[in-house]
């Protein structure tokens, strides 16, 4: 008789960039950075159920990206030579965050698999391996894997823990897609800005490097910045195309979304520097 195995459902949440200093160019034309990272409590959610079979079965499709390049896919393919029995896993992914916003939502889904298939698949591999790992998926992989609020350096893969005030954020998409190897290949993207010497607790005063081509070349993302700072000081996360402004309260978020035009999408969110999906995780065998 085949083993039913039960179904577990974990959070993949959004990151914002707090800012994001380029710092350098490698030779290898990855952009080394300083960016302060912080998760918010919403993002996307996976189930995941081991299944007898070898076999990997995400749903549902995502449009436009095909089954080999779904990162959820990619992050189970990853580690399947790490098992010891040939087990499969059946996911689903239930899509909230936008595509190409700047929110890490493939890469956050990209480090959920991960934790869970090590676990799920009993492999045994440390955060440190995973984050490895995960660091061939996407720059953005292994902040999601450690689930710590960071100052990152290099290309994202050196951390500092950092604990920006969790305040509450707005963050509209206006309703483009940003594609990140454009916004890092153009001539126009500032690279030298000063490595920081001092403390980042006054994250504000800092910057993203990458917001002012954003918006030139998408004016769309200029109109939403410039819409938010109605309300509060805003700015690009990553590469876009969301933009974000904190507020000391909930409903003060809540009451600038409610005025939010029907052009744009957006959120209320917590900024919080643990990542949800490790206290999700105690759930797992
Ligand atoms: C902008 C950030 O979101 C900040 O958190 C990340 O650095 C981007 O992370 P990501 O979306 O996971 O990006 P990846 O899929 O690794 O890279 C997409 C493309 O962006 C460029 N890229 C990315 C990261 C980086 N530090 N330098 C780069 O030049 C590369 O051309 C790469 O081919
Ligand atoms: N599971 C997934 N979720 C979202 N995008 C995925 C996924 N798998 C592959 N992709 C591809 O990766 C691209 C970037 O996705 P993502 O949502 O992580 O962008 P992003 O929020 O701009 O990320 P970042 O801030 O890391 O640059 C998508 O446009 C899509 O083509």
């Amino acid at each position: 008789m085949t083993r039913i195995y039960p179904i577990y459902t974990l959070p993949a949440p959004a990151k914002l960039n707090l800012f994001l200093h380029i710092t350098g160019r490698r030779h290898d034309g990855y952009h080394e950075l300083e960016t302060l990272f912080q998760f918010l409590d919403y993002g996307d959610e996976l189930s995941f159920q081991v299944l007898a079979d070898d076999v990997v079965e995400v749903t549902p499709e995502l449009p436009e990206v095909p089954l080999e390049s779904h990162l959820v896919y990619r992050a189970a393919q990853l580690l399947r030579p790490y098992r010891k029995q040939p087990q499969g896993v059946r996911i689903h992914v239930d899509k909230h965050l936008p595509m190409g916003g700047g929110v890490g939502g493939g890469s956050s889904n990209a480090a959920t698999t991960l934790l869970a298939l090590n676990r799920l698949w009993q492999l045994g591999l440390s955060t440190e391996e995973l984050a490895d790992l995960g660091l061939s998926l996407g720059a953005d992989v292994p902040i999601f894997v450690h689930g710590h609020a960071a100052l990152a350096r290099g290309v994202g893969e050196h951390f500092t823990p950092a604990f920006p005030e969790q305040a509450w954020y707005v963050v509209v998409h206006p309703g483009v897609h940003v594609s990140t190897a454009e916004i890092f290949q153009h001539p126009d993207l500032p690279r030298n800005t000063p490595p920081i010497q001092g403390p980042i607790e006054n994250w504000q005063s800092f910057h993203n490097d990458c917001e002012n081509l954003v918006c030139s070349v998408y004016p769309q993302v200029a109109s939403a910045r410039q819409w938010l700072l109605n309300y509060a000081p805003s700015r690009l996360t990553g590469t876009g195309a969301c933009v974000f402004a904190s507020f000391s309260t909930k409903t003060a978020a809540q009451q600038a979304l409610h005025a939010l035009p029907d052009s744009y999408r957006g959120f209320v969110a917590r900024g919080v520097n643990q990542s949800p999906v490790l206290s999700a995780l105690k759930q797992l065998p």
